[in-house]
């Protein structure tokens, strides 16, 4: 073989080893995206044009098993299925670690998804719909203080103050509506503590003008004059102004920087060209909408449950009663800490969130395919993370439906199939409060009433209710008697 030769067939061999590997890489760079892109669009079903599914949707939410809808699809498709719901191609997510990844994924993946009428109202510069470093720093500034002991010692006083005022004025044997009463107390302690109003009559057209308000929350998106929406907007207006008021009386005292009272003083002191009075004012409203309704909602059910369920009942006063008569031999209050740390009381306020769901999901909207677990979201379609059918899933919790307290003895509450508070960036900044609020409201009643409950039931839609306002007959502790230790026995006096 001459040198020529053997030169070519060195060139060949290297030209068809540099082709085979061009081709390999090639070849499995594809296999690589095909098997990025086999995730399967959930089964389910579209239902009628334009409507899709939404009628059934809400008429199962307005029963007294709104997961029905979920149940019947879940047999069907399983755990995440495609659906139409509200004018959109939504994925229902019932399963806890899809849900969990959704909540957990940032703007580049999913951004939040409202009703039309409920934008419109909350205005492009809210926290519950920017995205990014501005929602970043509103939550992280709000969350903080939130969670600052200085305001949970500052709302420990005050909520004691409100509830001992409201309760001072109930009589033996009246019928106390929970469900507005404990609105009543809930509204003060929150404008208190966003804009550092007192009680009076700032406060009242305050709370006049959010009824207004949120009365358009779900509403036609139609904003000519007379609407619905359109009177919405105008009482947010309202409240703009005396917000901003209050913005611009803040600014000319604080010059020098004082102390932070309230979520105002905290943005202002920020500092950030970003955070404008405007932004500030809008913002204020919108935190009032998880707030205002969700807390007094929380103790509400709390109500409801434990009068379904003596043994829990009993179990609650007993703890709250022997408090009480250790904080009184030092001759002191409650405080935050102890409120916490009363760990039946917390495990009845965890079971009323499981069970009551007054959050009962969550709508995100994809801005790019996104791929979980599998299941292929297609961008521009909706996810519905629904935390209703994960709190009451038999495999997760066993007799689901029945009030059990006891359950969260040793149960780890961080697991991802208990979301009441959402999760992620966006987990709500205001949940220790929510659960300091509803011990302290739930303190005071047990240790100083007894109650017989009217009947009355739960409505779930569009929010969670009590249908006639949680009546109670209740009647003044004659004196504080000790508790006998009660065993627990079989599941006698368990709510179902
Ligand atoms: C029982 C009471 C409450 C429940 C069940 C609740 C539930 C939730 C849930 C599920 C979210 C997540 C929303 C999402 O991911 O899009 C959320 C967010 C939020 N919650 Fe709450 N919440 C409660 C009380 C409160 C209170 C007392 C406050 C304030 C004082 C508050 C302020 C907020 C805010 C500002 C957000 C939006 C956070 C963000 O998007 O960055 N919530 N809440």
């Amino acid at each position: 073989m001459g040198p020529n030769l053997w030169k070519m067939d060195n060139l060949f061999i290297t030209w068809v080893a540099t082709t085979v590997t061009v081709l390999a890489t090639i070849l499995w760079n594809k296999l690589r995206k095909w098997r990025k892109t086999s995730a399967q669009l959930p089964r389910g079903s579209f239902g009628w044009p334009l409507i899709g599914e939404t009628l059934d949707f809400v008429s199962c939410s307005y029963s007294s098993r709104p997961e029905s809808f979920m149940d019947k699809r879940r047999l069907l498709h399983g755990k995440v299925f495609k659906s139409h719901l509200f004018g959109s191609p939504t994925i229902v997510s019932t399963d806890a670690e899809v849900s969990r990844f959704v909540l957990q994924s940032d703007a580049n993946k999913f951004v939040p998804w409202y009703p039309k009428s409920l934008t419109e109202l909350m205005g492009k510069s809210s926290i519950l719909l920017i995205n990014g470093s501005l929602q970043k720093r509103i939550h992280g500034l709000i969350g903080t203080f939130f969670k600052s002991p200085h305001l949970k010692a500052r709302i420990t006083g005050d909520m004691q103050c409100y509830v001992l005022e409201a309760m001072k004025h109930w009589k033996d044997d009246q019928l106390i509506y929970i469900q507005e009463e404990s609105k009543r107390i809930v509204f003060q302690i929150l404008v208190k503590g966003l804009i550092g109003l007192e009680p009076g009559e700032e406060m009242n057209f305050l709370k006049q003008q959010f009824r207004e308000f949120i009365a358009g929350l779900m509403s036609l998106p139609v904003k000519l004059p007379g609407s619905r929406l359109y009177k919405s907007l105008q009482a947010k207006k309202r409240m703009v102004m005396l917000i901003e008021k209050i913005i611009q009386e803040k600014r000319k005292n604080n010059k020098n920087g004082c102390t932070q009272r309230d979520a105002v003083d905290v943005l202002i002191k920020d500092g950030s060209d970003q955070l404008t009075d405007d932004l500030i004012s809008d913002n204020m409203i919108d935190l009032m909408i998880p707030a205002e309704d969700s807390v007094p909602i929380l103790m509400t059910l709390a109500i409801k449950y434990l009068s379904e369920c003596p043994l829990a009942l009993r179990r609650l006063e007993q703890e709250n009663i022997n408090a009480k008569k250790r904080k009184s031999l030092l001759g002191e209050d409650l405080q935050w800490t102890d409120y916490m740390s009363l760990s039946f009381t917390q495990d009845v306020i965890t079971e009323t969130l499981r069970m009551g769901n007054i959050i009962s999901g969550i709508m995100r909207k994809a801005v790019r395919d996104v791929e979980i677990k599998g299941h292929f979201i297609p961008k521009g379609w909706c996810i519905l993370t629904y935390f209703r059918s994960v709190h009451l899933d038999e495999s997760l919790y066993k007799e689901a439906y029945k009030f059990n307290p006891w359950r969260w003895k040793d149960k780890d509450m961080g697991a991802c199939s208990f979301t009441p508070f959402g999760g992620g960036q966006r987990l709500c900044p205001g949940l220790d409060l929510a659960r300091l609020e509803a011990s302290i409201f739930l303190h005071h009643l047990v240790t100083s009433f007894t109650w017989v409950a009217e009947e009355d039931h739960i409505i779930n839609f569009p929010t969670v209710r009590m249908k006639g306002g949680m009546p109670i007959r209740v009647r003044r502790k004659a004196k504080e008697s000790p508790i006998p230790a009660i065993t627990r026995g079989t599941n006698n006096g368990l709510a179902k």
